[in-house]
């Protein structure tokens, strides 16, 4: 099968980050063919991320514009470039931020998700050839994650995509696309949270409740969710918490690590950071069981910010990790994902608080920063 559109440049709407810190605004953009190794997708669906907002607030060390943000995307191929096997024509896909080549030292490592072999170029907001696909009013305009979904019409490598059952709702497996996928690969894929094991969670937004989710699919024991927004606990508990932690809420003089740790008898097994707030990092990683509590880091911190703590922490026993897209391998794994949704064992639907459309994505953005949206999805087919 082939498009009419295949080796042609196409125009399409786009919403462009012209400037850090200032809204989108919805541009017709020209989308050129994919090279070889690359594929032409039409986005129908993205939701919007905290890493988006994170960009284009200019505190990400990475961020730099013009741009086309989007990381959390789904649509259909409209075509490939030469030596692309994995995906055709009319395929249904999802973008992946975290490609995955099967071929470099980091995926034959059997230890990580983290594929290397485009990382240097996707960081610098292009494709592996150096250039970039998208122009607008004569300038190009830079890439992001490899995947800039809050285009009509995107490139990504071939190994930035995965193809997924055509009766899966893309206005709804975008979402796998980071927040949910993320969240609960990180308590079953990176934490590997056991049966009975007591959990933290810092942060009940998509992220948070995704690890909620995640810990309630391995059967966890305690599962004590932690927000300073009050509202969330109803959030928290309809995905599986069994107690809220409010820290504006404790009695003067009692930290919401003393608080866990008395309500775990000395500590957490797992603790997970999906705040981005480092000194939230600093206590989960304190509320983790002496001798062996682990402590995951999901957040993303803005430049500049570190994590700080005592030593002696590490010297008895606690552990700091943290994960992109929760460890998962998302050619290999996506599919797991989305059988587990078509069969009802996975909540995608649930996520979903707010819905726009592409005229509307600076919206989305305020919809996210409001607190009573968990994800927002954008119909980029709709103006
Ligand atoms: N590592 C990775 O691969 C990924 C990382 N991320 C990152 O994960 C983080 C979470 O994303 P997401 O779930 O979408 O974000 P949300 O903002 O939806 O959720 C974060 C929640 O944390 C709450 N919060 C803020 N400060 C504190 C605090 N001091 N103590 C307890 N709770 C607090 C917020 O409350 P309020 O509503 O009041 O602000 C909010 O409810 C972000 O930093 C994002 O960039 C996202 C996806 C992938
Ligand atoms: N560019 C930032 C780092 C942002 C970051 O950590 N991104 C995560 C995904 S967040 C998704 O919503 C990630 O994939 N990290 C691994 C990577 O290789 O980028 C900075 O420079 O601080
Ligand atoms: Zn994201
Ligand atoms: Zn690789």
């Amino acid at each position: 099968m082939s498009s009419d559109t295949a080796g042609k440049t196409i125009t399409c709407k786009a919403a462009v980050a012209w400037e850090a810190g200032k809204d989108l605004v919805i541009e017709d953009i020209e989308v050129a063919p994919p090279k070889a190794h690359e594929v032409r997708i039409e986005i129908y669906y993205t939701g919007v991320c905290h890493t988006d907002a994170y960009t284009l607030s200019g505190k990400d060390p990475e961020g730099a514009f013009p741009i086309i943000l989007g990381h959390e995307g789904a649509g259909i191929v409209e075509s490939v470039g030469e030596g692309v096997t994995n995906v055709k024509v009319g395929d249904h896909v999802v973008a992946l931020y975290t490609p995955e080549c099967g071929e470099c030292k980091f995926c034959k490592s059997g230890k990580t998700n983290l594929c290397g072999k485009i990382r240097a170029t996707q960081g610098k907001g292009v494709m592996p050839d150096g250039t970039s696909r998208f122009k607008c009013k004569g300038k190009e305009l830079l890439h992001f994650m490899g995947t800039s979904t809050f285009s009509q019409y995107t490139v990504v490598a071939d190994i930035s995509v995965v193809a997924v059952k055509e009766d899966a709702p893309l206005d709804r497996v975008c979402l796998l696309g980071c927040g949910i996928t993320t969240g609960v690969g990180a308590a079953t894929i990176t934490a590997k949270v056991e049966e009975g094991a007591n959990v933290a969670v810092f942060g009940v937004g998509c992220v948070g409740l995704s690890v909620i989710q995640g810990c309630v699919i391995n059967k966890v024991g305690k599962i004590i969710a932690i927000d300073v927004n009050e509202k969330k606990k109803e959030w928290a508990e309809k995905f599986g918490a069994t107690d809220f932690v409010n820290p504006m809420d404790l009695p003067q003089g009692t930290s919401v690590t003393e608080k866990l740790i008395e309500m775990t008898d000395g500590g957490c097994d797992y603790t997970f950071d999906c705040t981005g707030n480092v000194s939230v990092m600093r206590s989960a990683l304190e509320a983790c069981h002496k001798g062996w509590g682990t402590s995951i880091i999901i957040g993303v911190a803005a430049a500049g910010q570190e994590i700080s703590t005592r030593p002696f922490q590490l010297v008895t026993g606690r552990q700091w990790k943290g994960c992109a897209f929760g460890g998962v391998k998302g050619r290999s794994q996506m599919h797991e994902f989305v059988e587990n949704y078509r069969e009802g064992k996975l909540k995608i639907d649930e996520f979903i608080t707010h819905r726009e459309t592409l005229k509307g994505v600076n919206q989305a953005f305020q919809d996210m920063k409001a607190g009573d949206c968990i994800r927002c999805v954008v119909d980029m087919r709709k103006m």
